[in-house]
């Protein structure tokens, strides 16, 4: 159904922050980069209005995905110090960054399918959890993630 290529493109969002972590660990840079973030923001609200979604509501949904993208990224930081991972090829970080774009927008676009079609239930939950496989998502930033994309609703 659509609410699962939904949750799908939203787990795969939080797929690529493995291979974020990897290149900013080996560049030595930090994980949570504010100015990329405001572009992220940005960029997401206007394809949000664009498309016919509530960009209020849209907000804290893509706080929350941004929160759950870095939560993941430290984790991984913080496993590679206690366990190396193997050197494995990297990938340019702005090549990492059109993917994550490309999949937010189609989050955006699933989402407005989703409501038009309407909208998603409580229930959904257990899809959501099912669909979202990320192993360093913790069991609360899963939850917060999930409450705020029931949030989002439609332009009024
Ligand atoms: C994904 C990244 O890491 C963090 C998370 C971001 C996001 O979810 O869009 C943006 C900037 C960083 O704070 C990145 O640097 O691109």
């Amino acid at each position: 159904a659509e609410n699962q290529q939904l949750f799908n493109l939203i787990n795969q969002r939080l797929s690529y922050m493995k291979a974020v972590a990897a290149y900013k660990a080996t560049a030595h840079s930090p994980v949570e980069d504010i100015a990329q973030e405001k572009k992220v923001v940005e960029k997401s609200t206007e394809q949000a209005r664009k498309i016919g979604l509530d960009p209020k509501s849209v907000g804290p949904f893509l706080k929350a995905q941004i929160d759950a993208a870095k939560a993941i990224q430290y984790r991984y930081r913080a496993d590679w110090l206690s366990v190396p991972e193997k050197k494995q090829q990297t990938v340019p970080l702005d090549i990492l960054r059109s993917r994550i774009a490309k999949t937010g927008d189609a989050i955006l676009t699933e989402l407005h399918t989703v409501l038009s079609q309407g909208g998603m239930k409580p229930g959904d939950l257990a899809l959501f959890d099912n669909a979202v496989t990320e192993p360093n998502l913790s069991a609360t930033d899963k939850q917060k993630l999930f409450d705020a994309l029931l949030e989002v609703k439609l332009k009024p």
